[in-house]
């Protein structure tokens, strides 16, 4: 029975290597996440969050290693319809409103337009863009042209939602109404793995993964990462993570 639910897991990760020219970014990872969690990818700039996130999405050239999303091997263009993701700032159409690009990428996302409609006022309420909907992209500024990508990643129903950085920029107030989006995504089964350099974020999230030079040095539940580290918050555990590498890198 445990065989069989592993083999469930949404995402499995092996052994997974990736490379920029000599510098190994991310060092034979590997990590399972479970149905309903929500997981915090955190580790200081350059680390290779992005770089993770993409090669799950099967948008980044991996090395070797193994990825599998719901037991399908990654990449593969069939399972984007599993994994909702923000689409990057600059793949969004400065010529459209906001609810155009919403409704282009539901289309993508194979919502249908019923589907589309019925949900889009309180899609948009979440990121708090319902009065600039019909505003082109070309007069958002940086932060709402990102909560319209979060926007899209939210819309979905796909089972697996990939989010890099999704509060960036946004005010602590909207941040609370978005974690409540999350918990309600991730209370029917949804996984959500988001990057984050936020840490009270982190001690939000069910699990968090610590990546350091290509490694995962922490992994657990906040309570469990802090008891690691002696420390009272994910922040001083970060820190003290940072420290411990050091001084094994100086042995
Ligand atoms: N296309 C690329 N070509 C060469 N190097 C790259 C490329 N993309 C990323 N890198 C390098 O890989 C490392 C990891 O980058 P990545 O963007 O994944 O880090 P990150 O942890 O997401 O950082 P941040 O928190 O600053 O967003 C960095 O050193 C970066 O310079």
């Amino acid at each position: 029975m445990d065989k069989w639910r592993d083999k469930m897991n949404p995402v499995s990760v092996k052994e997974l290597v990736v490379k920029f020219d000599k510098s190994i970014i991310l060092d034979k990872l590997s990590i399972e996440l479970k149905e309903g969690e929500i997981v915090g990818l955190i580790g200081p700039s350059g680390a290779g969050k992005s770089t993770f996130i993409n090669s799950l999405l099967g948008m980044q050239a991996v090395n070797s290693g193994k990825i599998e999303i719901f037991n399908t091997e990654i990449p593969n263009r069939k399972m984007m319809s599993k994994i909702g993701f923000m689409a990057q700032s600059d793949a969004l159409f400065d010529e459209l409103t906001g609810q155009q690009n919403l409704e282009f990428f539901a289309s993508l996302q194979g919502i249908s337009h019923q589907n589309f409609l019925t949900e889009l006022s309180k899609t948009a309420k979440t990121v708090n863009l319902t009065t600039d909907l019909g505003k082109k992209l070309s007069n958002y500024s940086g932060g709402m042209k990102r909560r319209l990508s979060l926007a899209i990643a939210l819309q979905t129903d796909a089972p697996l939602l990939l989010l890099d950085e999704p509060t960036v920029g946004i005010d602590p107030e909207l941040r609370q109404k978005i974690w409540e989006e999350l918990r309600a995504q991730a209370s029917l089964g949804k996984t959500i793995l988001m990057t984050t350099h936020v840490m009270d974020e982190a001690e939000r999230c069910d699990k968090v993964l610590l990546l350091r030079q290509g490694h995962f040095v922490a992994q657990g539940s906040p309570s469990e990462i802090k008891e690691k580290y002696n420390s009272t918050s994910i922040e001083e555990a970060f820190i003290k993570a940072g420290e411990e590498l050091e001084s094994e890198d100086l042995l």
